[in-house]
């Protein structure tokens, strides 16, 4: 059997918004590369002991206050890990190479421009994506749907899914390309809720798979740089979008929500048992409104998603 190590590791944010990150040295195991604090866990240890131990030791600070960000199971050629990650909110002291290693505070969008082991690939993502994702109402005429889109966008959303079932593809791309244009005035992220197929018409940030369209794949259908969203409501599926390699989910109903009457939501609960292995940044999504997406983080989650709050009641505070 392959070794296994459980190690514990911190996206440590400064003031600024920066991210500490330090490189390996050369003569270790992914020597080299540069990293995010930490090292594995003592077998009498926690996760968040083993980081607080780890950030004292290599790096000079005290944690005071930590959550979790992801969980990632990878298998390295000669061993497999479980990497425990956690954002740093707080901490007392100041960050230094304290075993001779190089430390840097980066700008998270600087974040690419540095190597790192093959297994920090959805740390990455997880950090370049906001805690809410903005679902889009469906049915308005176009000029409506604009106006909400430009008011979610001012109220600060930085991650949109444009769902708008009804529209034929025509349509459909004709309003992507126009609410293209608004995301990235923004600075934000507009996810297509279609076939993957669509990318090749319109350079949006990413594609959404619902549920039914995850069964139809057996491999990543769009390129590394874009961002693949998937729709789950079970294991089976999470395993699928793992599968495809997602780089993000939406986990639903968590609670019941009046978009899908009659279906028995998950609760936080199961939420929280269903995600503990997914490698990939979650949402929880089904009646959610912004004062949940600290208990989200809390159990692991990315954050939340939703239309509802997130769309409807911009609008109405927007009229
Ligand atoms: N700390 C950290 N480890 C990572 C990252 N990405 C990644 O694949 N790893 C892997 C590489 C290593 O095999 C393992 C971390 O082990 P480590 O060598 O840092 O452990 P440690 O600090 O306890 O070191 P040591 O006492 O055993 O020398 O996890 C990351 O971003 N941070
Ligand atoms: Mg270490």
């Amino acid at each position: 059997m392959p070794k296994f190590i459980h190690v514990a590791a911190a996206v440590i944010c400064n003031e600024n918004g920066d991210i500490l990150i330090a490189r390996r040295p050369a003569t270790v195991d992914q020597g080299g590369l540069w990293e995010f604090p930490g090292g594995k866990l003592a077998p009498y240890e926690t996760a968040r002991q083993a980081l607080a131990r780890e950030l004292n030791e290599e790096i000079g600070i005290q944690v005071t206050s930590a959550s979790p960000l992801i969980a990632i199971n990878h298998q390295y050629p000669e061993y497999n890990v479980l990497l425990d990650v956690w954002r740093v909110h707080s901490f007392d002291g100041e960050a230094y190479g304290r075993e001779g290693q190089a430390v840097r505070w980066v700008k998270p969008e600087d974040l690419k421009k540095y190597s790192f082991p093959e297994a920090n690939h959805s740390i990455l993502k997880a950090i370049s994506i906001p805690d809410y994702y903005v679902i889009t109402g469906a049915a308005e005429n176009e000029e409506e749907w604009l106006l909400k889109l430009t008011r979610a966008l001012n109220a600060g959303a930085e991650l949109v899914q444009m769902r708008v079932p009804s529209l034929d593809k025509n349509e459909f791309l004709s309003r992507a390309k126009k609410a293209l244009a608004l995301t990235s005035e923004s600075g934000a992220k507009l996810i297509l809720n279609s076939a993957a197929d669509l990318l090749g018409q319109i350079d949006a940030d990413g594609i959404h798979l619902s549920s039914e369209r995850l069964s139809h794949y057996s491999q990543r259908p769009i390129p590394r740089d874009k961002l693949l969203s998937c729709a789950c409501h079970n294991l089976a599926q999470l395993e699928q979008a793992i599968a495809l390699q997602a780089d993000l989910i939406t986990l639903s109903p968590v609670q019941a929500t009046d978009s899908h009457p009659g279906v028995e939501p998950m609760g936080w609960q199961r939420f929280k048992e269903l995600i503990e292995q997914v490698p990939v940044p979650v949402y929880a999504l089904g009646g959610m409104g912004r004062e949940d997406i600290r208990k989200a983080k809390g159990l692991g989650g990315q954050g939340v998603a939703g239309i509802g709050a997130f769309w409807q009641q911009v609008s109405r505070s927007g009229k």
